[in-house]
């Protein structure tokens, strides 16, 4: 059916107007010319609804691209997929996070964009969704089009409005945030890992404590936080300590090492402590980061280590190395104090014979009272060390600047020591007594060698023993002197044989009437430096070294193969050859069997 014109229609009321304006044929109204008006008119009306019609296209169209424009480039990928799952349409970002183009993505089925590992949970999604109509989400991988893979948030809703479902669905990137997530993650374990760790704001109130934290020092999160790490002072470190601490942590932003705290049940124990000062981004806030063992059994460890390496395990007393590192320290401040020291050597009278007839352990017994003895005897700075064996040394520091005053200080203690180790000695209910030689050595200054100076108080020690034990002696240099010339002639004594020194002189005996009836072989060295040696300087020292014995052998033989000599001539044939024999060679069965 026709339209008829509707007279109010704003357009026609307008169409009206423009038409009146126009000059009215002097016609009568239901003229040509009326009709004609009429139909103007409505070419105007026309007119101007193709002009409408055209303003209200332009702006459907411009309304549609900016639609378009926000659908398309959005910052998330939207997508609608059919009942079967069939992607229908697609944003470009969508086709631009699956790397694909997206007339060629279109009318796939969505899965073949799911990773294959979650290909089964996404089936198993998009199964729910058809029986729901609230919108969903899931998390999951999609795959590139060159096959990588990448993090995706999916939002999926029913679309309500049709009749076969359909579904619209929103995805975006989240690699960033699950970076983060895992960051986050690794940062939790971390901080729950087995050392204490603490997280203090920049006044150092604690904010924050792990598992560790309360293990090792027995506070819970609840008591630690909001309290400051000066709970755990175990007051073994000043205040200077804690002041440092701090001014290193201010300068370097970090601060290292051990430091004694206390647990709640009041043991104290030592851990080693890393302090990092942690920043924000804009520098606005700080935090303290603090990590923490406990070393205690390290330190006990340390600290049995080096009881091993400088005590003596018997008496508990500084051993060698020990003493010697004193000693190295004594003669130093000896030096600078300008006073003067002592070494005082000890050795127990016929130790051994104690250990042979009573036993190791008693003898062991004996050295560990003795020890006793000698630490309730000597002052607190003294220090009193076991070398080994029936062996102990005393060093004395601190004497008096005056030789002979310090002469008869060391020379007290040394009559003290002997007096406490004379005292009878009860072992296992058996009183036993026993004396002590000693041997010291002072020092003044540090020109005299640790070395030079053990064996100066050596020497003197043996010269005790040598003047009947149970004695003291002081080193002499005069000693020093003769054993030095002791030990360079023992050395040349050694090789004068091999290097065939030793000569026997033949002096002839001869009878009241005068006739040779004899010789007298006589012993000669014809020494490199001293020239012709007689017996009586180096016998003795053969004997003490037993260098005897290839002497005598050499003398015996020598006597032996003169007298073959002589019994060739008629003249020598009936004289006697005398040697002499020492004592020592004469007992040796040596001699004998040649
Ligand atoms: N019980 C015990 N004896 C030890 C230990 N170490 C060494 N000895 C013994 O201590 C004795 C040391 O004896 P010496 O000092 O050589 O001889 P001595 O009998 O004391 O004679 P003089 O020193 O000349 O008076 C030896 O018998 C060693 O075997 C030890 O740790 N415990």
């Amino acid at each position: 059916m026709k339209k008829r014109p509707n007279p109010f229609d704003p357009l026609r009321i307008k169409a009206q107007m423009q038409v009146d304006r126009a000059p009215a044929p002097e016609t009568d109204t239901h003229t040509p010319e009326q009709l004609l008006h009429e139909l103007r008119v409505h070419q105007v009306e026309l007119e101007m609804q193709n002009e409408s019609l055209r303003q209200t296209q332009l702006e459907l169209e411009e309304s549609r691209d900016r639609y378009v424009d926000l659908y398309d480039f959005a910052p998330i990928g939207y997508l609608s997929l059919d009942a079967v799952g069939l992607i229908t349409d697609m944003n470009l970002t969508s086709a631009t996070l699956l790397g694909g183009e997206r007339r060629k993505l279109l009318r796939r089925l969505f899965s073949m964009q799911v990773a294959a590992a979650d290909r089964k949970r996404w089936h198993q999604f998009f199964i729910n969704m058809l029986k729901m109509d609230d919108a969903q989400i899931c998390e999951l991988s999609l795959k590139r089009h060159e096959g990588t893979t990448f993090p995706v948030q999916i939002n999926c809703k029913r679309l309500s409005h049709s009749a076969e479902p359909q579904f619209r669905i929103a995805f975006f990137d989240i690699t960033e945030r699950k970076r983060t997530d895992d960051e986050l993650r690794l940062a939790a374990i971390v901080f729950e890992a087995q050392e204490g760790m603490i997280v203090t704001d920049a006044n150092a109130v604690i904010l924050r404590v792990n598992h560790a934290f309360t293990q090792l020092t027995g506070y819970s999160p609840g008591e630690a936080v909001g309290n400051t790490p000066a709970m755990l002072h175990s007051g073994r470190q000043d205040q200077a300590f804690y002041q440092q601490l701090w001014r290193t942590l201010k300068q370097e932003h970090r601060w290292q090492g051990e430091i004694w705290n206390k647990h709640k049940n009041g043991k104290i124990f030592a851990e080693w402590l890393t302090i990092s000062e942690v920043g924000s981004l804009d520098g606005k806030m700080v935090r303290y980061v603090g990590t923490f063992s406990d070393i205690t059994h390290n330190k006990e460890a340390d600290a049995e280590i080096h009881r091993l390496a400088y005590y003596d395990a018997l008496t508990g007393l500084p051993n060698r190395r020990l003493l010697y590192d004193r000693l190295g320290q004594a003669l130093a401040a000896s030096k600078r104090r300008g006073h003067h020291g002592a070494v005082l050597f000890l050795d127990l009278d016929n130790f051994k014979i104690l250990n042979d007839t009573r036993g190791h352990d008693v003898g062991d017994l004996m050295l560990v009272e003795v020890a006793r003895r000698l630490g309730d005897a000597m002052r607190e700075g003294d220090t009193i060390a076991r070398l080994g064996g029936d062996e102990f040394v005393v060093l004395l520091e601190d004497l008096s600047q005056d030789e002979r005053e310090a002469v008869i200080q060391a020379g007290l203690v040394g009559e003290k020591i002997h007096e406490i180790t004379q005292a009878s000695y009860l072992i296992r209910d058996i009183e036993y007594t026993g004396t002590t030689s000693i041997g010291i050595s002072l020092f003044c200054g540090n020109e005299v060698s640790v070395d030079d100076l053990m064996k100066h108080a050596d020497l003197a020690m043996y010269q005790a023993k040598k003047d009947g034990r149970n004695s003291l002696r002081f080193f002499d240099p005069a000693i020093q002197a003769a054993l030095s010339e002791y030990s360079t002639l023992e050395g040349q004594l050694r090789h004068a044989l091999e290097r065939q020194q030793l000569q026997l002189h033949y002096q002839i005996q001869v009878n009241t009437a005068g006739q040779a009836i004899g010789a007298e072989a006589l012993l000669r060295w014809v020494h490199p430096e001293r020239g012709m040696t007689t017996p009586d300087q180096f016998i003795s020292l053969a004997e003490e070294t037993g260098l005897i014995l290839p002497i005598g052998l050499w003398v015996l033989n020598t006597a032996c193969a003169q007298i073959k000599a002589w019994s060739r001539h008629a003249v020598t044939r009936d004289l006697n050859l005398a040697i002499n024999v020492s004592s020592f060679s004469f007992a040796s069965r040596v001699l004998w069997s040649r």
